[in-house]
């Protein structure tokens, strides 16, 4: 149980109070941290990602990002910290909160047995819609996703990129007002990926809320209103995407921001290896 007034945890002592959840916010995270032994994934994160926003969550591999996520989400109980959903406590009133959530978590463990067409529509009868409704929606989404012609094939035998295809139908099936997908680009086709980008603008502009997890700063760039690049389990720049970025690129910035490019000669032995082998 996470105490509604989260206590500051020792490491955080120094930092200034955070104000309290903003809630009107999509989503308003406030000092949220998460240690697995000895390693601090999440280290005092706070965030509020605007109702109407399309935020992208952006940080190089190991940020904290699906600690981040999961915790916002009501997948991993935080050590301190608070999350709301426009309002909700998730951790305090998790059904309310998780009804307004439609989540594509990463590396999704699915009833993949079930062929597409089913799940989908085990999901959206999980969420309690009538059978029509779920069936009609079921068609929508097969159809949006480019899955018409596999919706009997078991989602154990999908691709990659057709298994995120299926989980996001998932997600969206009882027409949440946040989506938080985690990765949701990651192995799927250009084509699939253009039309879920305006599925997703179209949700935007009618309304809902949207954050995305992504390495792809191009795409971050060019889809997003909103970003924030998390490095070691911290905020390092938060805002929209011109704010963040300046007159730099979103990659130039990222790369300025989390450092760690590598000067110098590299792996030599590997460059000289058709010379000893
Ligand atoms: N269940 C766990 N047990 C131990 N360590 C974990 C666990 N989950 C995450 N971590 C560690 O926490 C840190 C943050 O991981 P996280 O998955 O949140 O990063 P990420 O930003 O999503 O990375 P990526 O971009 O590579 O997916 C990493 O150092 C990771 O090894």
């Amino acid at each position: 149980m996470i105490p509604l007034s989260a206590p500051v945890p020792e490491h955080d002592q120094q930092q200034p109070p955070v104000p309290p959840p903003d809630p009107r916010a999509a989503l308003s995270l406030r000092g949220l941290w998460k240690r697995f032994g000895q390693k601090i994934a999440v280290a005092g994160i706070s965030l509020d990602v605007a109702a109407g926003s399309f935020y992208g969550l952006v940080g190089p591999n190991g940020a904290g990002k699906t600690t981040t996520l999961s915790m916002a989400t009501g997948l991993l109980r935080p050590d301190f910290g608070t999350a709301t959903v426009l309002g909700t406590d998730m951790w305090t009133d998790t059904l309310a909160a998780k009804r307004l959530l439609g989540v594509l978590p990463d590396g999704v463990r699915l009833f993949d047995r079930l062929t597409g067409a089913q799940l989908i529509t085990y999901a959206g009868l999980l969420r309690g819609l009538d059978r029509s409704t779920v069936a009609e929606r079921t068609e929508d989404l097969l159809r949006a996703m480019d899955l018409l012609a596999d919706r009997d094939t078991f989602v154990v035998d999908y691709s990659a990129g057709m298994t995120k295809k299926v989980a996001l139908a998932a997600a969206m099936i009882h027409a949440p007002r946040v989506l938080v997908l985690d990765e949701p680009f990651e192995a799927v086709d250009p084509v699939s990926a253009a039309n879920i980008r305006d599925i997703l603008h179209a949700y935007v502009d009618d309304g809902g809320s949207v954050v995305v997890s992504s390495h792809v700063m191009d795409l971050v760039q060019r889809m997003c209103s909103h970003v924030a690049v998390i490095a070691g389990g911290h905020v390092l720049a938060a805002g929209t995407v011109d704010e963040v970025r300046g007159e730099q690129t979103l990659e130039d910035r990222f790369v300025e921001l989390v450092g760690g490019r590598k000067e110098g000669e590299g792996l030599a032995w590997l460059r000289s290896s058709s010379a000893s082998s």
